[in-house]
């Protein structure tokens, strides 16, 4: 037998012995107990939730293996040889075999790097199909020999079913005197992880790594105990309080780390299960992931879409409604009209400004100087709680001038009760507090522009309160309450009455760079101590809210523990070629994020760009969908369609196999999930449909793990393109020509025929691509405001020119380039672009400008078609406009 084959069989064994020890348990309780000591007579079944594993009859790994591996340790003072898995396992004498992979200890070993093993001298990591080791590799080895490992072929002693304790929660996490504490983490731990994972996942675990990724997606996510990497291991097992937000790009394996994450709070008891929420972005989302908890051995935490955390909305608001009611400056607006509620100007109208009753016999009178005083109080205070204070006091008020008026007697007990219940004073109460829902609140502050005007006065611009200003319905309970009015509603809920929602220790949020302000603010409401696990990625960003960073949302989100930001960066899901062509879109959305590195080859038909006819959309794309679906293996395919296009997807789905393995769906309902085989049906659609379009493009673009196919009639969106212009020979695959690429000899017959208008439709085609570019648009915007801040009305509608400016020195043409446009290379590009512009334009301009996105990469570059052309080159950075000609570009020459 060779070395390996005995380390293979050694290791068959052990874990051979760990199953039996496992199994044993079971049958242990099975003899012990009868179902219903332990059962949950309600739910009807053999397991009570969240039932300890001393009492469980069965096994619930659901088909994973126990074992992921084998540590060899001699460390202070202790030696010996542990088994790492998903559950703790007791030997046959109740010592400790398998280590749970969340205890401390384990989690320490798995953490510790081969270049620090400490007192490790063997971390041999297994890949088991269930109980059948199939492979080892040793990822850290120190020379000198290893302990003996225990014994596994040590005859069992006889079996002395000892009674389990009959204990609910998590397993034990570990037998204190049988396994040694983990050290003190090392200083700097941190860093040298950051250092680390930037170089590559572990390279001892690379092979079953990628083994573990090439497997078939079934439409559900798995856990990744057996491959998990450091640097995720890090966060998952990150013990540092209040927010931890976790930024990643696409498959980084964020939803993987959140939820072990959850999973190993809960094991180490830093939370119960009913205190933890877990939100997700949509129920496919919630589908897909639902299975790793349970098999993670966490059971009953409350999952739930982001939307079901507020009542369904009975409406929609137009874009810019939805913009400003879920701005966090909304909050303040709630609050001012809230404030503004208690009628103090009613005191006003009592006669001499005094309330003056004669209360059984004795006159007792309050001036209205008092009143407004005991109005004043407390103004923070919830608006129940402020009216409930102002009874008090006023009735406290009216029981002293009574005293001072009778003067002597002790008041009998019931005195207070019967001025409190006066009807004049419950008069005046309900006059100067009167009785208010959320719904009345809003409805008022929506429906009345004087109400919106006193409260959103130097908070929200005219056009924002117009924006959200509407009539209101016929009845309160008629109101068309939209998505954003229902959270503003809780907002109100909690000024009013200072009830919130149900509160939670510990919240875990997906995809939460998709949060609105208002929206945040409720979560952090529903997480008063400001524990969370919030993970996003603000390239996959859809929302109204454009996040340049996680400080808005880490600000509001936190408690007095703050937040904390990691990232990670490897991407084990989206094939390279994939990413790389995603590169620049993802880029352009969100400048300020780390771009993930793939560790996933493919090979080079990983991308397919297929033109077609603007009618044969829909049967390419469940064409192609179809030829994926291979009867030899059970690989996934999704075909993602645009929002505009749902009318379709009955259609493709009709003409897909039954079997499962097909999805149809929407871009938005695509995020965070998974597929083999992705079609994507129209891009340009999905880029341009919402302001978050390219986000929404990027994710829609990023959910493959084999393969892309782009089906479309409408050009590829231009910040596609770099990846594709000039592809080298195996990039990626253009299945047919373009139809606008080459059009069809009708259609050229069908234009006026002459080359100047295919030059004119070539060159404005050109420019409707570049206008799809983020980064191009923001640029041209940025000079158009420039340019009207100086008094200044540029034409920047011109189909075939970015801007044109009539200045005090004359016409000034400006050519803006997009993403990646401060080359050389592009430059030159740019000055024959601005040469046609001239020519279509007819008009010849005084001065022409390259406008750039940054800093020339070549440093000498814009002197060439400043000398050449005589055209200037500018460009913008973080701190202004740079460039040649400056002043007059910008309009500031007089
Ligand atoms: N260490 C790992 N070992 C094996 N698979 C992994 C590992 N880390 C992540 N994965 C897999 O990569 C895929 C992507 O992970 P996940 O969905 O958590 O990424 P994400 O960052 O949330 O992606 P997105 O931003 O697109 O939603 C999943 O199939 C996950 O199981």
């Amino acid at each position: 037998m060779t070395d390996r084959k005995a380390t293979l069989a050694e290791e068959q064994r052990a874990v051979d012995r760990a199953y039996a020890c496992y199994e044993r348990r079971f049958r242990i309780n099975r003899e012990t107990f009868r179902p219903s000591e332990i059962t949950d007579s309600r739910a009807g079944t053999a397991f009570i939730p969240d039932v300890a594993p001393e009492v469980r009859f069965e096994s619930d790994l659901d088909g994973a293996s126990l074992v992921v591996a084998r540590v060899d340790v001699d460390e202070d003072g202790e030696s010996g040889t542990w088994y790492i898995g998903r559950r703790n396992v007791r030997d046959e004498n109740g010592d400790t075999f398998v280590v749970n992979w969340q205890a401390p200890i384990a989690t320490e070993w798995l953490k510790r790097r081969a270049d620090a093993p400490g007192g490790i001298r063997l971390r041999r990591v297994l890949r088991c199909e269930g109980d059948r080791v199939k492979d080892f590799r040793d990822e850290i080895r120190v020379a000198a020999t290893p302990p003996q490992a225990k014994a596994p072929e040590r005859t069992p002693p006889p079996e002395r079913p000892k009674a389990p304790k009959r204990t609910r929660g998590p397993e034990p996490a570990i037998v204190p005197d049988q396994v040694p504490v983990p050290p003190p983490a090392e200083p700097g731990d941190d860093a040298a992880a950051a250092q680390e994972a930037a170089v590559s996942p572990a390279d001892g675990l690379k092979d079953f790594l990628l083994e573990d990724l090439e497997r078939a997606r079934d439409g559900h996510m798995r856990d990744i105990v057996e491959t998990i990497q450091r640097e995720q291991l890090l966060l998952v097992s990150d013990e540092r309080k209040g927010v931890l937000i976790v930024q990643g790009g696409p498959g980084t394996g964020k939803t993987a780390v959140g939820l072990h994450r959850i999973s190993w709070l809960l094991y180490n008891r830093h939370f119960k299960t009913g205190e933890v929420l877990v939100v997700g972005p949509h129920p496919g989302f919630l589908r897909y992931v639902r299975g790793v908890l349970p098999r993670l051995g966490t059971r009953d935490v409350t999952t739930v879409e982001l939307s079901r955390l507020w009542d369904a909305p009975r409406g929609i608001d137009p874009p810019a409604a939805r913009l400003v009611k879920s701005d966090a400056r909304m909050a303040e607006v709630l609050r001012r009209a809230v404030e503004a509620i208690p009628r103090t100007g009613m005191i006003g109208r009592l006669r001499d400004d005094v309330f003056d009753i004669r209360f059984e016999g004795v006159p007792l009178a309050v001036p209205g100087s008092v009143l407004r005083e005991l109005v004043e109080t407390d103004g923070n205070a919830p608006f129940a709680v402020r009216k409930r204070r102002f009874r008090t006091h006023l009735v406290d008020h009216l029981l002293r001038l009574r005293a001072e008026a009778v003067r002597g007697g002790r008041p009998d007990d019931d005195l207070r009760r019967r001025i409190d219940r006066d009807p004049r004073v419950l008069g005046l109460v309900n006059t100067i507090w009167p009785n208010v829902t959320a719904e009345g609140v809003l409805r008022g502050l929506l429906g009345d522009p004087a109400v919106l005007r006193a409260a959103a006065d130097g908070v929200l611009t005219e056009e924002e309160q117009a924006a959200i200003a509407r009539p209101p319905a016929a009845r309160v309970g008629e109101e068309p309450w939209s998505p954003a009015d229902r959270v503003c509603l809780e907002e109100l809920r909690v000024l009013l009455t200072g009830d919130g929602p149900p509160r939670y220790r510990h919240i875990m949020v997906d995809e939460a760079q998709d949060l609105t302000p208002m929206q945040a603010r409720s979560l952090a409401r529903r997480c008063p101590n400001g524990s969370m696990t919030v993970l996003g990625d603000l390239a996959q960003a859809t929302g109204d809210h454009a996040y340049r960073d996680w400080s808005v949302l880490g600000e509001i989100l936190a408690a007095g523990d703050g937040w904390h930001l990691k990232e990670l960066t490897v991407g084990y899901r989206v094939p390279r070629e994939v990413m790389d062509f995603a590169e620049v879109l993802g880029r352009s959305v969100a400048p300020g994020a780390a771009f993930p590195r793939s560790i996933r080859p493919v090979g080079p038909d990983a991308i397919t760009i297929a033109p077609v006819d603007p009618s044969a959309l829909r049967d390419e794309a469940a064409q192609r969908a179809r030829s994926l679906i291979s009867p030899d293996d059970e690989r996934s395919v999704a075909v993602i369609v645009p929002e505009a296009r749902r009318g379709d997807m009955e259609a493709i789905r009709e003409r897909l196999p039954g079997n499962g393995r097909a999805t149809v769906l929407t871009a938005a309902e695509a995020k965070g999930l998974e597929f083999d085989h992705v079609v994507l049906v129209e891009p340009a659609e999905i880029a341009a449909g919402t302001p978050g379009g390219p986000g929404l493009l990027y994710v829609a673009i990023t959910r493959c793990t084999r393969s892309l196919v782009i089906v479309h009639a409408a050009p590829v969106p231009r910040v596609l393109l770099p990846a594709t212009i000039d592809p080298e020979e195996g990039d990626y695959v253009i299945d047919a020509p373009s139809p606008t690429a080459t059009p069809a000899a009708g259609d050229q017959e069908a234009g006026s025929g002459t080359g100047f208008d295919a030059f004119i439709a070539d060159l404005e085609a050109t420019v409707r691509e570049e206008r799809r570019s983020t980064v191009h648009e923001g640029l041209r915007h940025a000079l158009i405001a420039e340019l009207y801040t100086a008094g200044l009305v540029p034409t920047v509608d011109s189909p075939t020119a970015d801007v044109i400016c009539e200045g005090t020195g004359g016409r000034i043409l400006y050519e803006v380039l997009g993403e990646g446009g401060n080359t050389y290379q592009r430059m030159r590009d740019a000055v024959l672009r601005v040469l046609e512009v001239q020519h279509a334009e007819g008009e010849q301009a005084e001065h022409r400008f390259l406008v750039l996105p940054e800093a020339p990469a070549e440093p000498w570059a814009p002197e060439v078609p400043a000398e050449a052309f005589g055209m200037s080159v500018i460009w913008r950075t973080d701190g202004g406009w740079h460039g040649r000609n400056l002043d007059l570009a910008l309009g500031r020459t007089k």
